[in-house]
C-alpha cells in the first residue's frame, strides 16, 4: 500500500489565522502558535500600559527587598549596574588606548605619558570587572538565601491564614513557591540591566562616531536584531500548543506500551505479540514518511531564505556606512575608531537580541510577581466576627460554663467543589444543650462528621442559621471558638515534630511543658509505648530526611552506604498508637481551661477493645465544663450513657431520644443497634 501523505511543508493555506492563533500541521503535529502582540502596532499602547501598570509592581518589589536586605540590596544592584555598563566602558577604554597608539605611530612621537594613562585606564577597568565579578557572585547568594526565606515566610502565612473551605477552593491554591519568586526577580533584574546594555551601548557608539551622523549609525547597528526579533520563526519566544493527531502514529505508539512488564503475563499467556507486532507494521506502512520530529525542532525549518538574506544584508550595513562614510567625507573616522564601531555595534547587536529574548521570561516574571503579591489577599470563606467566646456579658453563673450549646434552624450543606448532586446535610434542625453528652449514630455517608464539621466551625452552611450560647455563630471570633473547641476525629494526623510536640499543640502556650504532656500522654494511653521507644517524647515519627548519594550502590558493604542507611532510617509506630498519640493531643488541649466543645468522631477504630473503653472513660470523666459528641459505629458504651442519640440518614436526622426510647421505637436506631446485636448472639 502506498504510504499515505501526512507530512507536507507547511503552507500559507494551511495558516488559518484564527481568533490571533496560527494554526500549522508539522508532520504528525498540530501546532497552534499564539498572535505575537509584538507585530502590531495597535497594541503597542497596551504594552506601554502594561509596562506603566508595572511600575507600581517593581517599587513595591524594590522596597520589600531593601527591608529584607538594605546593604546586600544596594551591592547587588551596584554590581547588576556595573554589569549593565562593563561592556561600554571596556569599549571606550580600548578606544582610547588604540587612537593614542595610532596618533603615536603616525606621528612618529607616541605621547608616552597619554599611552601610559590609557593602559592604566584599560587595566584598572578590567580588573574592576573582575572584582564585580567575584564580589556579585558573594552579593548574589547571600541576597537569593535572604529574600527566598523571606518570602517562604510571607508564602507560608498567606497560606496558613486560609480556613479549611477556602484552602480546599483549587483556586486558593499557592500558585508561586519562594524559589520560584526569586528565579523571576532574578530575571527581571537581568532584563532590566540588559536594557541599559544596551542603553550604554549606543550611547557609547553615538559619541564614538563623533559626528552627527552618530545616531543614524547606532540605529544601523540594531536593524538586523530588530528584524530578526520581529520576523523570526524562533518558537521558543511564541506562546504555543502542540499535539499530536495522526491516528496511525497514535496507534504506533498505543501499541508499543505492549512492551511494559504490566502486560506481559497477558501477552505470553494470550499468545498476543504477533497480533500486536502485525498491527504495529500495518500502522507503520501507512504512517509512511510524515516525519514525528518534535516541533520545536521543524518548526523554523519552514522559513523561507529570504529572511536570512535581508537579516545577512541588515547585518552588514553598519560596517557599510562607515566605509561609505570614509568615502563621502575625506576626513571620515581614524581606523581604529573604525574597528572599534564595528565591534561596538557587532556587541550591540547581541545584547538588542538577548533584550529581546528576556522580554518573554520578563513578562513571565511580573506575572509571577503580580501572584505573589495576591497570595495574601484571597478572602476566606468563614465570616468573622468580633464578639469574643465565652461571652463576656453573660454572668459566670449561666449555663455557658457548662459548655457550649447550639441551636441548628433548617441547615442544609454541600461540600465545595463536591461532585455529588445531593447535599451532604439537609434540613437539619437541632438542639443542643450546654453540658449535654449527645451521641451520633448512623450508615456510612450519612452527614454524621458533616455535621461535627459544622458544629465545629470548620465549615459553615449553605443555608438555615447556627446559634452558639444565643448568638448566631457568625458574630463570635472565629479563633475563639476555635480555641474553645477540642476535635478528634477519624483522621488521625502524626505531624512531623517529636511526640513530645505532637501531643504538646494540644495546647500550644504549653508546648515546653513536658509534665503536662506526660500527664496528657497517660490521659490518652500513649505514655506506656513512648516511654519504651528509644528517644521516648522526643523521638520524630516522618523527620525531614533529605540525603544524597552517588554510586553507593556498587558497593552496599561500604561503610557510607551504612551511614546513608542509618541517617535515612525512620521509626514508625502501630495504627491504634497514633491514634493514641491524637487522643493525648486531645488530652492536652482539655488542659488549657477554655475548650467548652469535645467533638469525637469515631477515634478509636485502630484500638483495641480495651484501649477504646479507657479512651470513652477518660473522655466522660473529664466532660465538666463541656458539651461532648461522639459520633461511632459501635453501640454500647457511649450509646448507653448518652444524653440523647441523634440517629441521620442521608443528610438528615431520623430519629433522636435515648437508647431505651429509640429500641422501642423499632425505627432506624433499632435496626442498626439489632445488625450488631446478632453479630454477637449468633456466635
Ligand atoms: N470533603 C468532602 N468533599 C466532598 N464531599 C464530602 C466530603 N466529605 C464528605 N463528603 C460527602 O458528604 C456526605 C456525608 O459524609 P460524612 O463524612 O459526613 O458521612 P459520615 O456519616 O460521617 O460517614 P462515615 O460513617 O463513613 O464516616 C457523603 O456523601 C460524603 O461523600
Amino acid at each position: 500500500m502506498a504510504p499515505e501523505k501526512m507530512a507536507r511543508k507547511p503552507s500559507a493555506s494551511e495558516v488559518q489565522p484564527k481568533h490571533g492563533i496560527r494554526e500549522t500541521r508539522l508532520g504528525v503535529w498540530i501546532l497552534k502558535v499564539a498572535h505575537d502582540p509584538r507585530l502590531v502596532g495597535a497594541t503597542g499602547r497596551k504594552h506601554y500600559e502594561d509596562l506603566k501598570s508595572t511600575l507600581p509592581l517593581l517599587r513595591l518589589l524594590a522596597s520589600d527587598i531593601y527591608g529584607v536586605a538594605p546593604r546586600y540590596f544596594v551591592l547587588f544592584l551596584l554590581c547588576q549596574v556595573w554589569q549593565g555598563i562593563e561592556d561600554a566602558v571596556l569599549m571606550f577604554f580600548s578606544n582610547l588606548l588604540l587612537t593614542t597608539v595610532e596618533a603615536g605611530i603616525k606621528s612618529g612621537k607616541p605621547d608616552r605619558t597619554a599611552i601610559l594613562t590609557a593602559v592604566f585606564a584599560r587595566l584598572f577597568c578590567s580588573l574592576t570587572v573582575a572584582f564585580f565579578k567575584w564580589h556579585g557572585h558573594q552579593i548574589y547568594k547571600i541576597l537569593q538565601a535572604k529574600v527566598t526565606r523571606h518570602y517562604e515566610l510571607f508564602l507560608m502565612t498567606a497560606d496558613l491564614r486560609q480556613d479549611l473551605p477556602t484552602s480546599q477552593k483549587i483556586s486558593s491554591k499557592q500558585p508561586v513557591t519562594a524559589a520560584q519568586v526569586w528565579e523571576a526577580l532574578d530575571s527581571i533584574i537581568r532584563f532590566l540591566m540588559q536594557v541599559l546594555r544596551v542603553g550604554t551601548q549606543l550611547a557609547l557608539i553615538a559619541r564614538l562616531f563623533n559626528s552627527s551622523a552618530g545616531p543614524l549609525f547606532s540605529l544601523l547597528s540594531i536593524a538586523e536584531p530588530l528584524f530578526m526579533t520581529f520576523y523570526s520563526e524562533e518558537i521558543w519566544t511564541k506562546i504555543f500548543f502542540a499535539y499530536v493527531d495522526n491516528k496511525h502514529y497514535e496507534r504506533m505508539q498505543t501499541l508499543h506500551k505492549f512492551t511494559s512488564s504490566e502486560f506481559r503475563q497477558d501477552i505470553v499467556s494470550g499468545s498476543l505479540a504477533p497480533w500486536i507486532l502485525n498491527e504495529f507494521r500495518k500502522a507503520h506502512e501507512k504512517l509512511g514518511e510524515t516525519p514525528a520530529n518534535h516541533p520545536m525542532l521543524e518548526y523554523g525549518e519552514h522559513r523561507s531564505p529570504l529572511f536570512d538574506m535581508i537579516a545577512r544584508v541588515l547585518g552588514d550595513l553598519p560596517i557599510a556606512y562607515c566605509a561609505l562614510s570614509v568615502l563621502l567625507d575625506n576626513k571620515g573616522i581614524s581606523l581604529v575608531t573604525f574597528a572599534v564601531v564595528q565591534q561596538s555595534s557587532i556587541t550591540l547587536r547581541m545584547s538588542v537580541q538577548m533584550v529581546f529574548l528576556q522580554l518573554t521570561e520578563f513578562r513571565k516574571s511580573l506575572t509571577t510577581m503580580r501572584m505573589l503579591y495576591t497570595a495574601p489577599t484571597v478572602v476566606n470563606t468563614l465570616a468573622d466576627g468580633d464578639v469574643a467566646y465565652p461571652r463576656v456579658d453573660r454572668p459566670m453563673s449561666e449555663k455557658a460554663t457548662n459548655g457550649m450549646s447550639f441551636s441548628l434552624r433548617d441547615i442544609s450543606f454541600l461540600y465545595p467543589d463536591s461532585q455529588s448532586t445531593e447535599p451532604a446535610l439537609r434540613n437539619v434542625s437541632l438542639t443542643i444543650n450546654s453540658g449535654e453528652l449527645v451521641v451520633i449514630v448512623g450508615a456510612n455517608g450519612s452527614g454524621k462528621s458533616t455535621l461535627i464539621r459544622i458544629l465545629s466551625r470548620l465549615y459553615d452552611p449553605d443555608s438555615g442559621e447556627i446559634y452558639i450560647d444565643d448568638l448566631p455563630s457568625k458574630s463570635y471570633r472565629i479563633e475563639d471558638l476555635h480555641q474553645a473547641t477540642a476535635l478528634l476525629s477519624q483522621d488521625t494526623v502524626i505531624y512531623p515534630l517529636s511526640l513530645a510536640e505532637n501531643i504538646g499543640l494540644g495546647f500550644p502556650d504549653r508546648v515546653f511543658d513536658r509534665e503536662m504532656i506526660e500527664d496528657a500522654a497517660r490521659d490518652g494511653g500513649a505514655f506506656g509505648f513512648i516511654k519504651k521507644l528509644k528517644e521516648g517524647m522526643d523521638t520524630t515519627l516522618d523527620p525531614y530526611v533529605q540525603t544524597f548519594g552517588h554510586n553507593l550502590d556498587v558497593d552496599p558493604s561500604h561503610p557510607l552506604f551504612e551511614e546513608m542507611e542509618r541517617i535515612q532510617k525512620q521509626t514508625d509506630i502501630s495504627g491504634g498508637e497514633r491514634q493514641k498519640v491524637v487522643a493525648s493531643r486531645s488530652f492536652m488541649r482539655f488542659k488549657s481551661g477554655k475548650v467548652k466543645f469535645v467533638a469525637v468522631d469515631e477515634p478509636s477504630s485502630a484500638l483495641d477493645a480495651n484501649a477504646e473503653l479507657k479512651l470513652f472513660e477518660k473522655l466522660i470523666a473529664a466532660r465538666a465544663g463541656k458539651t461532648v459528641i461522639f459520633v461511632t459505629h459501635r453501640f454500647g458504651h457511649l450509646t448507653k450513657y448518652a444524653d440523647r442519640i441523634i440517629c441521620m440518614k442521608e443528610g438528615s436526622i431520623v430519629e433522636m431520644g435515648t437508647h431505651e426510647e429509640l429500641i422501642q421505637k423499632k425505627g432506624e436506631y433499632a435496626n442498626l443497634y439489632d445488625i450488631q446485636a446478632s453479630a454477637f448472639s449468633d456466635e
